[in-house]
């Protein structure tokens, strides 16, 4: 498999037919029909060190079978467990069962426990695409990492973690990435911060819209037509937005409302911007908290928006500042340089916080060196220390005028500038958020020359993942 191809197909089919699983309908479940090499990924068995490591301690670490309907139900209540959240009801049950068959499940179980079929730590996986700058390389996505709080730190995470960073590589996936519950969490692995989330709040009555009006229209639609229409804009956005991850199956309906497990999906309004010619261009999902005390300032919560253009964005946007009623807007997952922030009358009318999101982890470094373009040409000789022994190595990296880098391991020549890094700060570069020069400042890199390091490196579309997976 190419690094900058990524197609898959469903490596499993859940087992649970009623009522009929829909037709495949995201660009996302249509790949997963029909890809081997993620089949593959998902169909590994566990890996043989971390399974002896947890044999140790009276632990068995195995993969589970997405169509055993028991041992999915135990999974999922553990996860739940793990995230603080109730324990799943049946809909839950039979809409992850449905939704989450493309997910390669690790749990660790405990023999001398009450229910020993009940894991004590799970662990999820699946390969999708990652978008990087001016390209899409395929991940080895992470998700539902929890250990039992009666089983904590002895371990049992970062065997997961270790084993599983190894399947992924022989799958010959170039990286992994993670949204986190904990900066603390993965920086020992390997991942490094990427991607950021801007969270943006929005003083309504304070803002006035200096923005452009396009000449498009914004309607209510339905949130069947939201979901029905979502995946092909988003993928329009993700096609040319570095740190974006390729929708698993189950999210746009999560988003949206749509599925049997949804709650209080009534309170979830859908608005589409068409541009003159009636193309759709942008999405918003968004529901009203309104305020008991002040009617005249409620709230949005605006969970979705995707504006494929800036006509789409600034329509979208206009169209919630400008709400009756409404006092504040508030939106999360957002780039660090949103154009918002220059279409109001008043910049301190928009709060920002900003949070680390996306985490990547480089497997296989000329992989996923030569998986994305570089805005300006050079030639490094990079050091590259891994505590795992994943990706350390010295690579030679020259980059040519069209910002294509040609990769391999060795040396380089005498004209290489040298890179000395570890493998989470190479991971932090990356998607062209944080430039080599800040790393360098940070004392997180050496090199004689972090500007021209930070020249090429960098990419003029902030990254950004819009959601968590
Ligand atoms: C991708 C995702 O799913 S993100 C979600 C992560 N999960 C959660 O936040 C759910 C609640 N937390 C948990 O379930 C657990 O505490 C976990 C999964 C975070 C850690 O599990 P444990 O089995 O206790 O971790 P384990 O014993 O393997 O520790 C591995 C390392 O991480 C460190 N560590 C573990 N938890 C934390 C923490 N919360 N903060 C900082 N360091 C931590 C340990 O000190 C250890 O360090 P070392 O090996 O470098 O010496």
């Amino acid at each position: 498999m190419s690094p900058t191809t990524c197609t898959g197909p469903s490596p499993v089919r859940a087992s649970w037919t009623e009522p009929e699983p829909p037709e495949p309908r995201t660009a996302w479940e249509r790949k997963l029909m029909d890809d081997t090499m993620i089949r593959a990924h998902h169909d590994l068995p566990v890996d043989a060190t971390s399974a002896a490591r947890a044999e140790a301690t009276g632990l068995r670490l195995v993969r589970l079978d997405n169509d055993d309907a028991d041992e999915f139900a135990a999974w999922q209540r553990s996860v739940a467990r793990g995230f603080f959240d109730g324990e799943p009801t049946e809909a839950r049950r039979r809409a992850g069962m449905e939704f989450l068959g493309y997910r390669r499940l690790i749990a660790v179980l405990d023999p001398g426990a009450p229910d020993p079929q009940e894991p004590v730590a799970t662990f999820a996986s699946w390969a999708g695409g990652l978008s990087v700058p001016g390209g899409e390389v395929p991940s080895c996505a992470i998700s539902s990492v929890t250990v039992a709080p009666t089983h904590r730190r002895r371990g049992l995470a970062r065997a997961m973690m270790e084993g599983e960073l190894r399947r992924a590589v022989e799958a010959g996936l170039p990286v992994a990435s993670l949204t986190v519950s904990e900066s603390t969490l993965y920086g020992r692995y390997g991942f490094g911060s990427a991607a950021s989330a801007a969270s943006l709040t929005v003083d309504t009555k304070r803002a006035g819209w200096a923005g452009p009006v396009p000449a498009g229209r914004v309607d209510f639609i339905s949130r069947e037509r939201w979901r029905a229409l979502a995946p092909d804009v988003f993928d329009r956005v993700r096609a040319v937005r570095p740190g974006e991850f390729e929708m698993p199956g189950g999210h746009w309906d999560r988003f949206a409302g749509t599925r049997p497990d949804a709650e209080k999906p009534e309170l979830l309004r859908a608005v589409q911007y068409a541009d003159p010619a009636g193309t759709v261009q942008g999405l918003a999902l968004y529901r009203i908290e309104e305020n008991e005390e002040d009617f005249a300032r409620s709230s949005v919560e605006i969970s979705s928006l995707i504006a494929d253009g800036d006509d789409a964005y600034a329509a979208l946007w206009r169209f919630f500042m400008e709400m009756d009623l409404i006092g504040t807007v508030r939106i999360a997952e957002q780039t660090l340089d949103e154009p918002l922030l220059w279409m109001v009358a008043d910049r301190r009318a928009v709060t920002v916080t900003v949070r680390d999101h996306h985490y990547v982890r480089i497997l296989d470094v000329p992989a996923a060196l030569q998986g994305r373009r570089y805005e300006a040409p050079g030639r490094f000789r990079i050091e590259v220390a891994d505590p795992l022994g994943i990706a350390a190595g010295t690579f030679a990296m020259e980059v040519d005028a069209q910002g294509t880098a040609s990769v391999r391991e060795g040396d380089g020549d005498g004209e290489s500038l040298p890179v000395r890094l570890g493998i989470t700060e190479l991971s932090a570069l990356y998607l062209g958020e944080v430039s080599a020069l800040t790393l360098a400042r940070a004392g997180r890199l050496s090199c004689p020359d972090p500007v021209a390091l930070a020249r090429t490196f960098r990419w003029s579309a902030p990254a950004n993942l819009s959601y968590w997976y």
